[in-house]
């Protein structure tokens, strides 16, 4: 197909043809077969896939067979994440390093054990030797998330011991992905910005005894400068980011990946991929894309008649992406509310005040406020929505300055650690089962014929 003027793209176009014309499939059979489609029930609630310890996600509570709305709540290895943030944050640490220590190991670290797990991962983060030369400044990527994915997975051709499936060595490349993910990111940002936007190159290494969230606002700017504030809340937001449960589509992708006994690199770097989707945590880049459709195209912002309308608009795909979605809005589990998005909010209205941006705030608020009524005068879904972590915590970063590209790779910095948990789960743990569903198939047997006769 390549050296054609069209780029093969007129054959490509009959190949669709040819494609729709043989594969359709007719949406009722999902109810005549009983399949869960997106491995749900009926009600929404999630097919029961796995046993964990790791993470808990409530969102609605089920009585004599009914499901009720509730306030979520988000738990890691059994403490609430609300009290788990309010008892670093008032003892005055950065929070991510313990919070990592907790769901990996399943209890919180003392005094030492911390310092001591501080050290492994600032030990760790160096990446191995020409590593960001030949994978990283070779062959850039528009995409951190795709250039993430490619580097966590090369990372296995620089293991000396990849395959060893022992807890001790799955615990060494676990400490080294949560220590380099970051350096990942900032090289990968730094080189992509450089190709794709002209420009200068820098790149810098992570310093010794900086938290993980320092030292990433350290390696993205220029001038290696940010402030106390700004680090201690892009620690919350890692700590808010870290985990969510066995069957959210990333940590299950790693799960499906880590039950047939592959490596860590590749399982890693399957939930990289799964996370960057737009449903999942590309949703909090999609959400500024939304926003500077909404801000340009809505005239009164203070108008909710005509927020309502240009969200029906959204919902209808006549503007937007035209995928019909509203971003950071909705949630597979939670109801009433996402604790992490009532956290983000405070602080996203606190800063809006602070850098004069409480009109833009507003119409956050507005969207979050005004989407489930659009969502049901359209859909006639009586479904009770809510904000997602992707409605704030977009809004947030550009409050402080961190550029759009790295908000989903911010988002698989924190995530690699609930990742690198649900795989140690999975390999080695009781399942013990590869993760085989099955699939209807609905095609009619038919005799093969001779290409003469086609
Ligand atoms: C970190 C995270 O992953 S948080 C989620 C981030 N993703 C987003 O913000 C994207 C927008 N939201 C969504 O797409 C969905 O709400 C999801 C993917 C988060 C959850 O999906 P589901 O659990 O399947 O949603 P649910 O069962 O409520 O879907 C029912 C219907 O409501 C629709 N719906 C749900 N949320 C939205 C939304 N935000 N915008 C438009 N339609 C929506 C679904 O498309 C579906 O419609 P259909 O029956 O016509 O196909
Ligand atoms: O749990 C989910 O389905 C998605 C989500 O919010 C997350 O992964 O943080």
């Amino acid at each position: 197909m390549e050296g054609k003027k069209d780029n093969g793209m007129d054959f490509v176009t009959s190949l669709c043809e040819e494609y729709r014309a043989h594969n359709y499939i007719d949406p009722s059979y999902y109810e005549r077969w009983g399949v869960k489609r997106g491995l749900r029930n009926a009600d929404g609630t999630g097919v029961l896939a796995g046993v964990t310890q790791i993470g808990n996600v409530l969102g609605y509570y089920v009585q004599d067979g009914e499901r009720y709305p509730m306030d979520g709540k988000l738990i890691y290895r059994g403490i609430n994440v609300e009290e788990l943030i309010d008892g670093f944050m008032r003892e005055g640490r950065f929070g991510f390093e313990e919070t990592a220590y907790l769901l990996l190991f399943g209890a919180l670290p003392d005094r030492t054990r911390l310092e001591e797990f501080k050290q492994a991962l600032s030990d760790n983060h160096t990446l191995p030797k020409m590593f960001t030369e030949d994978m990283i400044l070779k062959a850039p990527s528009p995409d951190v998330m795709n250039k993430l994915a490619r580097s966590v997975l090369a990372l296995y051709s620089y293991d000396d011991n990849p395959d060893d499936l022992s807890l001790a060595n799955q615990l060494r490349q676990a400490i080294q992905l949560i220590a380099r993910v970051p350096v990942i990111v900032a090289h990968a940002f730094a080189v992509k910005r450089h190709y794709y936007n002209d420009e200068s190159l820098y790149l810098h290494r992570p310093q010794p005894g900086l938290s993980v969230a320092e030292n990433f606002l350290y390696s993205v700017r220029h001038d290696n400068r940010f402030t106390e504030q700004e680090a201690r809340l892009l620690d919350l937001c890692m700590v808010l980011h870290a985990e969510h449960g066995g069957g959210n589509n990333s940590a299950f992708a790693c799960r499906v990946l880590s039950s047939s006994g592959t490596d860590m690199y590749s399982a890693v770097a399957a939930a990289v991929g799964s996370l960057k989707g737009p449903r999942h945590g590309g949703a909090n880049k999609k959400v500024m894309e939304m926003f500077r459709y909404i801000e340009s195209d809505v005239k009164d912002w203070k108008d909710d008649e005509e927020v309502k309308d240009y969200l029906g608009k959204i919902l209808r795909k006549e503007t937007g992406d035209r995928s019909g979605l509203i971003y950071g809005m909705g949630h597979a589990i939670y109801t009433l509310s996402d604790p992490r998005a009532v956290l983000l909010k405070k602080f996203a209205r606190e800063l809006a005040e602070t850098k004069g941006m409480l009109d833009e705030f507003q119409l956050f608020e507005a969207v979050e406020r005004l989407t489930p009524s659009v969502l049901a005068d359209v859909k006639g879904d009586k479904k009770v929505v809510c904000a997602n972590i992707d409605l704030y915590s977009g809004f947030v970063y550009k409050m402080m300055g961190i550029p759009e590209e790295l908000y989903t790779p911010l988002f698989a910095m924190a995530r690699v650690v609930g990742w690198c948990a649900h795989r140690l789960e999975e390999v080695g743990g009781s399942a013990n089962r590869i993760i085989r569903p099955a699939y209807k198939a609905v095609a009619p047997l038919r005799p093969f014929v001779p290409l003469d006769q086609r």
